[in-house]
């Protein structure tokens, strides 16, 4: 069990589930979910081993992708690197994996359905969501940050390729300390969907992300 001295202080704007093993295919889990105070959001916690509060933890923040994450859509990445995190994180032995209700980038499944009407009419993903009246990206963190500090964790190293994300985290006192590239290969359904995150969102991706991988490995030589 964690220990929950810091209640009182975390998380302000969650309520706190229970914790549960989740026994998965990629190894078992500790399970907590919490529920956004405001908007009701639901969002889950799965943790391997003890994080230690001195160290950097290994953390995956995923955002929900109903598309990709429950049904392989090959559209986006999503599916993949939820299943890439889960499976680093168990061989690791320890880290936390938090699924964030931010369906869309924040706009909901709604919306992101019209952003890819949108896209079969040749709009990138970016501007599908600038034409119907919404900014490329509204997700905030928030909720994330508050999570990790309920779990003690301060630092972190992160699963992404989005610079807005460890913006988002470090914002609420989060330090990343580094950042882990989760690459999928591309297939020529989000091909260009990826493509636009790493032209136009700053993603860390493709060739760029191949080489900073590459680069590590020549580090440890
Ligand atoms: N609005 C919109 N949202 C999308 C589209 N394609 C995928 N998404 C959403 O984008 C989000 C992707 O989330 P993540 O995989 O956590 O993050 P990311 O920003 O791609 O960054 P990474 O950490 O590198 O994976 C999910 O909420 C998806 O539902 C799209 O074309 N339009
Ligand atoms: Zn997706």
């Amino acid at each position: 069990m964690f220990d929950r001295q810091q209640e009182n202080t975390y998380p302000k704007n969650l309520t706190v589930g229970e914790q549960v093993d989740l026994p998965s295919v990629y190894g078992t889990f500790k399970l907590i979910p919490f529920q956004d105070k405001v908007n009701g959001l639901e969002h889950i916690a799965l943790i391997k081993g003890n994080p230690q509060p001195n160290q950097s933890t290994l953390v995956r923040i995923h955002s929900a992708c109903a598309t990709g994450d429950l049904f392989g859509s090959l559209r986006c990445d999503c599916g993949p690197q939820l299943h890439q995190a889960l499976r680093q994180i168990e061989q690791a032995g320890r880290g936390v994996l938090i699924y964030l209700q931010q369906e869309g980038r924040g706009i909901g499944l709604m919306e992101k359905i019209k952003a890819y009407k949108l896209q079969e009419q040749g709009f990138d993903t970016v501007d599908a969501n600038l034409k119907l009246g919404h900014q490329a990206d509204e997700r905030d963190y928030k909720d994330a940050a508050e999570i990790l500090h309920y779990l003690h964790i301060s630092k972190v190293d992160l699963m992404t390729n989005n610079p807005l994300k460890m913006e988002g985290l470090s914002q609420y006192g989060i330090t990343v300390e580094t950042c882990i590239p989760i690459i999928i290969k591309p297939n020529k359904h989000n091909a260009f969907y990826l493509q636009t995150k790493q032209e136009r969102m700053g993603h860390k991706l493709l060739q760029q992300a191949f080489d900073q991988e590459k680069a590590k490995f020549e580090n440890l030589k």
